[in-house]
């Protein structure tokens, strides 16, 4: 076996092929297709089918990227879908507008309603955000049945117009299916972009998204808007198609189907929800035949769609893509010879960070009490103390994970106090957990790219590809594991998932580093590389707070030490002098 068939260079990775040629078999099938669609002679059964799976399809993309991609749940897309159609059918009937007037109408109001349906309900997670798309489905229904002077009630809407281009139902189909490759190619592609990457970072864990420097919020509710649109615009096109509309169509039973369709051939995947929307409007088709016995066809049917999802948890096409990682498992990378720069930035203050009076009180526990700490420009400053003594509380008050209760926290002269975690991480805060927190689904390299694109990271240039992807090889070959860069992080040992998670802040060239016990379950040797790693770090005049129980590692990296216990700060100042301190020592030998 050659070896380099399976080594990929910086360059490989950083600069591929442009992507209309990396993807060119994609739209050359795609065009195929849609010739297909338009030159077939289909009688009118197949037609409807193949109708009804090209706009469902449409819709159901949208699930893969609200659920799929960013892990929210959406159980009213048949009301966008709605939303779609009937801004087609009664704009094109009563009120004589143009098709494309009517399509642009439908897809901005259901762009709208899912942002604001995401504004109002996204800060609510889980069963809660289930309950209100629930909700507001069932509103939408209520309107479409009962407001009979705008919907035209139960009767539905018909003879509902087309394109005149597109006046033929064989062309509509036609068109229908290039919006389907054109949709899907973008759906396709978006896990790739920063927005995509954002999504997968929420969906896989919130905590670290934003403190990556995420807005996680903002996030959520692109991901609902867009996933919104997408069932008003496959709404759209579903009127158009068939020229008659009515309340059923778009009912929570619908939504139902929507999700089941996703979820069947694989959410995570446009491919999958293709083929998801394929099957659950064909298996009806093929069983057909069954349909003579009472009860049978919808029996086979709904065991049918059990079995698949039982045993393929993640969809078909979750299932065959696994299978073919498995077969083919990722290029070893060449390890990046760009050295990894760290520029913090530097407003002259000498203190970077200066903490004053700063509490935390969960009920009656003060878990941090009035804690003063300032860490200087370019110093290595521990924050140690016993077990509960209040050091991870403080670090995730600094970060933002939790609200102070009283205090300040100035980062190289900015109050930071109030702000999200994703702001003070924009102000140059970075941090890694005790417990760590990576992006489970993505390789090594895509959780550090995550890191380099922090929002005022000056060392990415114009934030591209190439440069993003440089700066996370870089960081990646910085703490040893650049050749490793596209594995997924389930491959990685303990220790070098620590080592990651300390590559993707270093990426983003904070201007504090918070490292939260980065020696905890390291082995000896590993120990030992994480105390030299430090020494780099430090070496490039980044300043570090760290927390660990680790003395040895404490008292060589550090050149300052604050001390807690049970909350409050009990020693403070050079490390020696402090780790020699009475209170110091009787609060760490018990005798305090
Ligand atoms: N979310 C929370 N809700 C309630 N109490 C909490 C919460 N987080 C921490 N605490 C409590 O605050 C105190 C300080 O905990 P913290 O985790 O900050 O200590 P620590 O010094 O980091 O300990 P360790 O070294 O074991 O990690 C403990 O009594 C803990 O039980």
């Amino acid at each position: 076996m050659s070896t380099t068939e399976n080594i990929q260079s910086v360059a490989d990775i950083a600069r591929p092929k442009p992507l209309l040629i990396r993807h060119a078999p994609y739209f050359i099938a795609a065009a195929i297709v849609v010739f297909l669609a338009a030159s077939m002679r289909f009688d009118g059964y197949i037609l409807n089918i193949l109708m009804q799976a090209t706009t469902f399809a449409i819709a159901v993309f949208g699930l893969s990227v609200v659920l799929g991609l960013c892990g929210q749940i959406n159980l009213a897309q048949a009301a966008f879908f709605g939303f779609g159609a009937y801004a087609v059918g009664l704009g094109t009937t009563d009120y004589q507008l143009n098709y494309w007037l009517c399509l642009f109408g439908g897809c901005a109001m259901a762009l709208a309603a899912g942002a604001l349906l995401g504004l109002s309900t996204l800060r609510l997670g889980g069963h809660y955000l289930a309950m209100v798309t629930i909700s507001f489905q069932q509103i939408i229904t209520l309107i479409m049945i009962n407001a009979i002077w705008l919907t035209k009630g139960p009767d539905g809407v018909s003879k509902i117009g087309r394109p005149s281009i597109f006046m033929s139902s064989q062309a509509y189909l036609a068109f229908c299916v290039a919006v389907l490759a054109i949709v899907g190619y973008l759906v396709w592609h978006l896990p790739d972009t920063r927005l995509g990457r954002a999504m997968r970072a929420v969906r896989d864990n919130e905590l670290a998204a934003g403190v990556a420097g995420i807005d996680v919020f903002r996030t959520k509710i692109y991901a609902f808007a867009i996933c919104a649109l997408l069932g008003g615009l496959g709404g759209g096109l579903f009127a158009g198609g068939f020229a008659y509309i009515s309340p059923d169509q778009f009912s929570f039973a619908e939504s139902i189907v929507f999700l089941t369709m996703s979820l069947l051939g694989g959410v995570a995947s446009p491919i999958g929800s293709a083929i998801g929307t394929g099957l659950l409007i064909l298996i009806p088709e093929w069983l057909r035949f069954l349909k003579s016995v009472p009860g049978l066809y919808l029996a086979i049917y709904g065991l049918s769609v059990i079995l698949i999802i039982r045993f393929m948890p993640d969809g078909i096409w979750g299932w065959v893509s696994m299978a073919y990682d498995r077969l083919r498992p990722p290029k070893k990378v060449m390890p990046s010879t760009a050295p990894l720069v760290l520029k913090p930035a530097a407003t002259g203050d000498e203190m970077v960070l200066r903490v004053s009076s700063l509490s935390k009180h969960f009920g009656g526990l003060k878990a941090v009490d009035e804690v003063d700490i300032a860490v200087h420009r370019g110093s290595v400053h521990a924050l140690i103390g016993p077990n509960g003594s209040g050091k991870t509380t403080t670090l995730n008050v600094l970060s933002g994970l939790y609200e102070a209760t009283s205090g300040k926290v100035m980062l190289d002269g900015t109050d930071v106090t109030t702000m999200p975690p994703h702001l003070r991480t924009a102000a140059g805060l970075g941090r890694t957990f005790q417990n760590i927190r990576l992006f489970r689904s993505m390789t090594a390299l895509e959780n550090v790219i995550i890191g380099a694109e922090r929002p005022g990271n000056t060392l990415i240039g114009k934030g591209d590809h190439a440069a993003l992807t440089e700066r996370a090889l870089a960081a990646l070959t910085f703490v040893g594991l650049g050749s490793r860069a596209n594995e997924l992080i389930s491959s990685f040992s303990y220790g070098h998932q620590r080592l990651i998670e300390i590559a993707r802040a270093l990426a983003g060239n904070p201007t504090l580093l918070l490292l939260d016990e980065p020696a905890a379950g390291l082995n000896s040797s590993e120990k030992i590389e994480l105390h030299e790693l430090l020494k780099r770090i430090a070496a490039q005049g980044l300043t570090i707070l760290i927390i660990d129980h680790d003395m040895t590692l404490v008292s060589e990296a550090a050149q300052h030490i604050t001390v807690l216990n049970f909350g409050r700060r009990i020693a403070d100042g050079e490390s020696m002098a402090v780790l020699r301190h009475p209170d110091v020592v009787s609060a760490y030998l018990g005798t305090a």
